[in-house]
């Protein structure tokens, strides 16, 4: 694992943009695996921003989304497809038909998580994947548990990770209960994988995912067995590193 501490978030988000950017320039038709959630909007802004200087297209990328609330609509404000829509697709030139984030709101849940890991499958792997990471350790939406899923799946969402997103949706109640998430094995299988996570409420996870057994109750533990991961943290989240 190669562990990053950066005094700035600016810096640490030029840096993740510059990665994806660097893989763009040497493999235009990659796949990136994305991420939502606070910590990956600044890395986003920055991808705008290089693609406005004509420093990076993403005109013969794909894009994978890693997760999906249960129950809202594409168009709903907190849906992680119009995240992803507002946030970054709208500002560059990844042709909308090449993104696909799941749909929360498939009348047919098992078989749209089927076809959001054909769709990987189809492509070969995941050329990079985003994370960020929640208090309680999942990555995408894979919750701790005595067992982990491997692929594309739907999950009961913690009372924990439904609290920790309230703050987007204004109450509680309004946070779906379930979600469509990658697994753990579909993560697994990316060939590279960048972990990024800001601020002193995510230093104990960090220091458990990264330092700690590799368990199940700590899923973005599992990155430890991955031969192809680039941990960037701010001083907060990372401090105890040095
Ligand atoms: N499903 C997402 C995760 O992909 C994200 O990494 C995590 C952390 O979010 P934040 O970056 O806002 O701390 O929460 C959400 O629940």
């Amino acid at each position: 694992m190669n562990i990053r501490i950066f005094n700035s978030r600016e810096d640490l988000n030029a840096t993740a943009a510059a990665v994806i950017a660097g893989l763009l320039l040497t493999k235009p038709q990659a796949m990136l695996g994305l991420a939502t959630g606070s910590t990956p909007i600044g890395i986003y802004q920055h991808l705008a921003d290089m693609y406005r200087k004509g420093q990076v297209s993403f005109a013969r990328a794909f894009a994978v989304n890693l997760d999906e609330y249960v129950g809202l609509s594409q168009d709903h404000p907190q849906s992680y497809r119009r995240f992803m829509n507002e946030h970054l697709f709208q500002h560059i030139d990844i042709p909308i038909a090449h993104t696909r984030v799941p749909d929360g709101n498939a009348l047919d849940l098992a078989a749209e998580c089927a076809a959001h890991e054909q769709a990987i499958l189809d492509h070969g792997h995941v050329d990079l994947q985003l994370l960020g990471i929640g208090h309680n350790g999942h990555i995408g939406f894979n919750e701790p548990g005595r067992s982990l899923t491997g692929s594309t799946h739907v999950v009961d969402l913690e009372e924990r990770t439904r609290t920790a997103n309230a703050r987007f949706f204004g109450h509680i109640d309004a946070v779906p209960k379930q979600a469509i998430t990658m697994g753990v094995g579909t993560i697994l299988k990316a060939k590279q994988i960048v972990l990024v996570a800001f601020g002193a409420d995510k230093a104990d996870i960090i220091k458990q995912a990264l330092t700690g057994p590799v368990t199940t109750e700590c899923p973005a533990s599992l990155l430890q067995c991955h031969p192809n991961v680039l941990i960037l943290l701010d001083q907060e989240a990372g401090g105890w590193f040095n």
